[in-house]
């Protein structure tokens, strides 16, 4: 190395004969290098200004043999200042706590005593790495940027960069301009909805409507005028003609949501109405052509929706020329950091925030949760988060813990319906969310401390 980098690293040891040494070693290539053997001062320092690296020994403290100090330590300054990349020294014999302090967000570490070589190389990693992540940010944000407001051109507003969501996007380009029937079947919230939008603005009917229907909620009676339409007068309180939906999407998309929700009478009629592509009015005698995309999405399974004939055949033949397969969060793991980046700088935008980072251990537990609601509940975890972050950090009690909590509390995914069982795991699960903090899990639980302390008795927890 000839030149001196433009980078800024902080020592921190409480021993400044050590101090002196590293000094000695790191400001041939650096061109700050600033020294430190208080706690406190490093911490002013850190906040007064950005440094890119710190090099701190993780038992600074005269006689501390443990680790467990540097380790808090640690900890704090991890959350503090997640830009800033931090590498440990430990002694030889310490791998353990090496290993501890990467898990708790450390880039690399040193052992001591040090080889001047080594000790370069790694801080030389570190700060690449640190540049080159973050180009890479910079990046990806303008381009996803682009893709949401190109979708069609782009990604179709689609993020992540999987095997499968790179394959679920080579197949929408190729059927989105065929007039093929799609039907996208995947678990709530993984995107069924994105993926329709995305086939009818990369079609050709992308000028024209593109309509949805929610069969979930469209009320059996009224069915037949919704999609269909209705004539003034063809039932009591009609006073002008009803246009159906069937109608309004005559030439564009029609995405048939939760198709698996539609009774075996309605779904004749439906049959009926894409063989003949036209549509009756309710009170009206005159058939009117439509010219429809269909999409039709279920979060069935298949075998599911045609077990014990609760669907019919003939239909599903008729809606899956071609079928797309979303696969759980939890199935593509590797989607979740672009996700979780993506929705953050959504939300800083949207509640016009200041910039905020994810704690190394929020990205850790987000990557190992199984989000059972997909990204549905990955983007809402991370807007509450966004919403409530404090100091520009969103710790991991923020966004996995309080998702966990919503899920569990969430309607018709309790795992069973005896009340005791459910008091003592909302009592369990309180307690690990607030880490043992009494008074915060009573006050999530709606009860008093001493209320809570009965129960833990009771139930000899
Ligand atoms: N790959 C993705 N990239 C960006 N946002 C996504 C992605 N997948 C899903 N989303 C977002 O997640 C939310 C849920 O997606 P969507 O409504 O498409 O799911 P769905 O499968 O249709 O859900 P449901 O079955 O409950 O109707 C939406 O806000 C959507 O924009």
């Amino acid at each position: 190395m000839s030149q001196k980098y433009p980078n800024k690293i902080a020592l921190f040891d409480d021993d400044e004969n050590i101090l002196i040494a590293l000094k000695l070693v790191v400001q041939k290539h650096y061109s700050k290098v600033s020294m430190f053997s208080v706690q406190e001062e490093l911490l002013a320092a850190l906040e007064a200004e950005e440094y890119d690296v710190l090099m701190m020994d993780m038992n600074y403290t005269k006689g501390e043999v443990s680790g467990a100090e540097g380790l808090s330590f640690l900890n704090e300054l991890v959350a503090k200042f997640p830009s800033l990349s931090i590498v440990v020294m430990t002694a030889f014999s310490e791998i353990n706590l090496a290993v501890e302090s990467m898990k708790l967000g450390a880039k690399d570490f040193v052992k001591k005593p040090w080889e001047n070589a080594r000790l370069l190389k790694t801080l030389e990693q570190v700060v690449q790495l640190k540049s080159t992540t973050q180009e890479l940010q910079k990046v990806k944000a303008v381009q996803r940027m682009d893709f949401v407001e190109n979708a069609a051109e782009l990604d179709f507003g689609m993020i992540g960069d999987s095997q499968v969501m790179r394959d679920l996007k080579a197949t929408i380009a190729q059927v989105a301009e065929t007039d093929a029937n799609v039907l996208v079947l995947g678990e709530n919230g993984t995107g069924k909805e994105l993926v329709a939008k995305a086939l009818h603005a990369a079609s050709l009917r992308k000028e024209e409507a593109f309509v949805k229907i929610d069969l979930g909620t469209v009320h059996e009676q009224l069915f037949e005028a919704e999609l269909f339409g209705a004539k003034k007068g063809a039932y009591t309180g009609l006073n002008a003609d009803k246009e159906g939906r069937m109608i309004l999407a005559d030439k564009g998309t029609l995405f048939l949501d939760e198709i698996g929700n539609l009774s075996l009478p309605l779904q004749a009629k439906m049959l009926s109405v894409l063989q003949n592509r036209e549509v009756i009015a309710v009170g009206d005698t005159k058939a009117k052509k439509i010219d429809v995309r269909l999409i039709a999405a279920t979060n069935m399974p298949l075998e599911e929706l045609l077990d014990g004939g609760k669907f019919r055949q003939d239909l599903l033949y008729r809606i899956n020329t071609v079928e797309i397969v979303l696969p759980p969060l939890r199935n593509r793991r590797e989607d979740i950091d672009d996700l979780l980046h993506f929705f953050k700088q959504k939300f800083i935008r949207k509640y016009k925030k200041e910039a905020i980072e994810f704690s190394p251990k929020a990205i850790d537990e987000a990557r190992s949760y199984s989000w059972p609601g997909n990204v549905r509940e990955l983007e809402h975890a991370v807007e509450r988060a966004v919403v409530l972050a404090k100091d520009g950090v969103i710790y991991a009690s923020d966004l996995v813990n309080a998702a966990k909590k919503e899920i569990y509390a969430g309607p018709g995914v309790l795992a069973n319906l005896n009340l005791q069982e459910m008091e003592i795991a909302l009592i369990n699960e309180a307690l690990k969310v607030h880490r043992g903090n009494m008074t915060k899990a009573a006050k999530d639980l709606g009860l008093t401390r001493a209320a809570l302390y009965r129960r833990l008795e009771k139930y000899d927890l």
